[in-house]
């Protein structure tokens, strides 16, 4: 997969050199290309953004750079685009999914109060555009929701985890332990701070441990995200599940 990530801050992106994205980079196994925008502007001062036709608050970021960046950077080959905004369709697992299937992807880093809608509207002429938002609350720019994108579409790619088994049985994922929130992990030492690791994952009984462990998501999914299995009655869970 190729990924071309357009943004005035191309520094913001030093975070996709490292770890198992940066292995990959490295490996070849992925292609990551980042662009300062400004390479596109012509003026002295580089300027990337105007004041808002109609009035209003803040600038907007013009369309010229961002029609020749976009012009050279998928220059006719098949791309997606991707433009985070914060009024953008909400970004789930299954579009990470989907998106991992695509060849190439464009992302357009939008700061300001966004960039000019004529240019998703021209770029729509010759490849998909998919405005998106990684979620409710408001960020200064698209390069931390592109950072999110990246991440969660990325370690889906055959060979970049270096172990598919845990992408397939991540929650949220559409596969694995259907729509439920991860329970709780363990690791040496089995006492620590006079906390013991749960006996049944000591027992070696695979069956009781997918049992408890299916109870664990269910109860953490309960309580931390009733939207995604419906409300749980309280008397669901014992106490000691209300406490943590
Ligand atoms: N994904 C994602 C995002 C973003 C995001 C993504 C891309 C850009 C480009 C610029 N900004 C800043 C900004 C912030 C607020 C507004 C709304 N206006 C403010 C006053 C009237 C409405 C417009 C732009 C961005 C924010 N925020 N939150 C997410 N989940």
């Amino acid at each position: 997969m190729r990924i071309d990530i357009i943004s005035i801050f191309p520094d913001y992106f030093a975070p996709l050199d490292l770890s198992l994205i940066g292995r990959a980079r490295a490996s070849g196994l992925l292609d990551v290309r980042v662009h300062d925008l400004r390479s596109w502007t012509h003026d002295r001062h580089n300027t990337v953004d105007d004041t808002p036709y109609g009035g209003g608050p803040g600038m907007v970021m013009k369309p010229e750079p961002w029609g020749e960046a976009l012009d050279e950077v998928v220059a006719g080959a098949p791309a997606r685009l991707i433009l985070p905004t914060p009024s953008g369709r909400p970004f789930r697992q299954a579009d990470a999914e989907r998106l991992a299937g695509e060849e190439r992807l464009v992302f357009g880093c939008g700061r300001y109060e966004g960039i000019d809608s004529r240019v998703a509207a021209d770029a729509a002429l010759r490849m998909p555009v998919e405005e998106v938002s990684i979620g409710d609350y408001v960020l200064n720019g698209g390069e931390s929701a592109t950072l999110v994108m990246v991440e969660a579409i990325t370690r889906l790619l055959p060979g970049v985890l270096g172990n598919t088994e845990s992408a397939v049985q991540d929650s949220f994922a559409s596969g694995g332990m259907e729509n439920l929130v991860e329970g709780p992990v363990y690791t040496k030492p089995v006492m620590w701070r006079d906390q013991e690791v749960p006996p049944v994952l000591l027992s070696g009984n695979h069956g009781a441990v997918d049992r408890w462990r299916r109870d664990q998501a269910l109860r953490k999914t309960a309580r931390n995200r009733p939207d995604l299995v419906g409300a749980m009655p309280e008397e669901a869970l014992d106490r000691r599940d209300r406490e943590v």
